[in-house]
């Protein structure tokens, strides 16, 4: 299995560009189910959870096709794709594929508000809590669906089609968000969804829609009002940079020190974040191609930060903030308020020296003068990247196991951060 190798000690400079968002692409990628006509994503990101959402597709009948690039066209540009699901071959998705990532399970709206039926394996995704599926359960009952669970799936049924309705989410799903939505495009009246997810993820899946014909407003507001349509369309639509990428990015810059540019990067997606990061003593910097950011010799000042839904500080980010913070002066507290057990970097952060102390759903951690190398792994997506942003300015050679988990969120991680001056290859462990 492959491992990511790290020689710390290299400061950034240079060009970092940031890829289509992974939280984007997929629920972009499962609103193909809606329409029997062609959904063209420009800027679909090389990752794996995109690949195996394909295949979780591909089962239900959704052709997938990768335009090939035009002539001087960047080959390390993001993908277009084209998904067309003609038919609804099949309208349930095996625990195989579903228990492998957690988006696979939001196919559950648009292929209920297509087919009137669907039987879905309860998800998979990073192990960072319990992640229960209540609120997509009672908001397509809500729309009229009748649902039960048997042996591990969730099916659902609205023989008649689904119907309007009023759905308070009872906490702030991102993941619901999308699912309802989608599902309400298709139902015969009018869905109110309060208390709905923010994130800049949803308002580019509502755009989506609405380019296929949905009727869709507020979204990006905790109101979304949805008026059913008989049918959608196919449509073009670009997938909005990724905010955790471009974030993550930030920090390791903040981290080893130096100047770089994430080109592409929208600064409103990730705002808090970057105001975080300018209290730690890190220059950000915005102009016409991305954001700047720098850091010289002058030592990281502890920040303490809660996470919280947008445009709060993402829980995406935590592990990454994490990261900086143990090489900051004096300590800083991280209260995790999304994910009940999503800590699980601190004892391989602890491997490289860190000082960190965990109470229930708060990190307390105090700088260090120096890091060192150590053979690391962690058991989720921002938790692997997290130990990579410490490798890069540990004493001595790094090596992150379990590398799967950055390719299904990091696109050439590798590559970008060895372009920027790092010391860091992939290697056969
Ligand atoms: C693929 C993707 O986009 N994943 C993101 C999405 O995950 P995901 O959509 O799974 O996260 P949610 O926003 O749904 O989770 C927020 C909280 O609500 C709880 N909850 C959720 C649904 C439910 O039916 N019942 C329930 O109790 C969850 O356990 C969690 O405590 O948003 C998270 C929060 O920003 C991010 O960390 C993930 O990266
Ligand atoms: C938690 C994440 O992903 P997922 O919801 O797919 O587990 C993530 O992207 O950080």
């Amino acid at each position: 299995m492959d491992a990511i190798r790290i020689v710390g000690g290299a400061v950034l400079n240079g060009e970092i560009p940031i890829s289509g968002a992974k939280n984007a692409a997929l629920p972009l990628m499962i609103a193909s189910l809606l329409t029997d006509e062609a959904l063209i994503l420009d800027n679909l990101p090389r990752l794996r959870d995109v690949q195996q959402l394909q295949q979780i597709l591909s089962n239900h009948g959704v052709s997938y096709m990768i335009e090939g690039k035009r002539p001087g066209q960047d080959t390390m540009a993001g993908q277009t794709v084209h998904l067309q699901a003609e038919e609804i071959i099949d309208t349930c998705a095996p625990y195989d594929l579903v228990s492998k990532m957690r988006a696979s399970f939001w196919v559950i709206g648009p292929l209920l508000a297509r087919m009137g039926h669907c039987s879905v394996s309860l998800p998979g995704g990073c192990a960072i809590g319990t992640r229960p599926v209540d609120f997509f359960i009672d908001g397509l009952a809500a729309l009229g669906a009748k649902i039960e669970i048997e042996n591990g799936y969730v099916v659902a049924d609205a023989p008649d089609g689904l119907a309007g309705g009023e759905y308070t989410f009872p906490r702030i799903s991102v993941g619901a968000t999308h699912t309802l939505m989608m599902a309400a495009t298709l139902a015969k009246g009018t869905t109110t969804l309060k208390q709905a997810a923010k994130e800049p993820e949803v308002v580019d899946l509502a755009e989506c829609l609405i380019a296929m014909g949905a009727k869709i407003s507020g979204a990006g507001t905790d109101t979304i009002t949805i008026e059913g349509v008989e049918k959608l369309h196919g449509a073009r639509h670009s997938v909005l940079p990724d905010r955790i990428e471009t974030g993550t990015y930030a920090m390791a810059v903040a981290m080893t020190g130096g100047d770089v540019l994430l080109t592409g990067a929208r600064a409103d997606l990730l705002q808090s974040a970057l105001d975080v990061l300018t209290q730690t003593g890190t220059t950000v910097e915005v102009n016409d191609k991305g954001i700047r950011i720098a850091r010289n010799s002058a030592a990281l000042k502890a920040v303490s930060v809660a996470t919280d839904p947008f445009p709060g500080f993402p829980t995406d980010l935590q592990a990454q903030f994490m990261a900086l913070m143990t090489m900051a002066e004096g300590t800083s507290t991280i209260t995790e308020t999304i994910f009940e057990n999503r800590f699980m970097h601190v004892q391989e952060l602890a491997r490289l020296g860190a000082k960190i102390s965990l109470d229930g759903q708060k990190a307390y951690v105090t700088g260090v003068d120096t890091l060192k190398g150590a053979q690391v792994m962690a058991t989720d997506l921002r938790a692997s990247v997290s130990l990579v942003i410490a490798g890069l300015v540990a004493e001595g050679e790094t090596k992150v196991n379990r590398v799967y988990h950055l390719d299904r969120g990091f696109e050439r991680l590798e590559d970008k951060l060895a372009a920027c001056g790092a010391t860091i290859e992939r290697i056969s462990a």
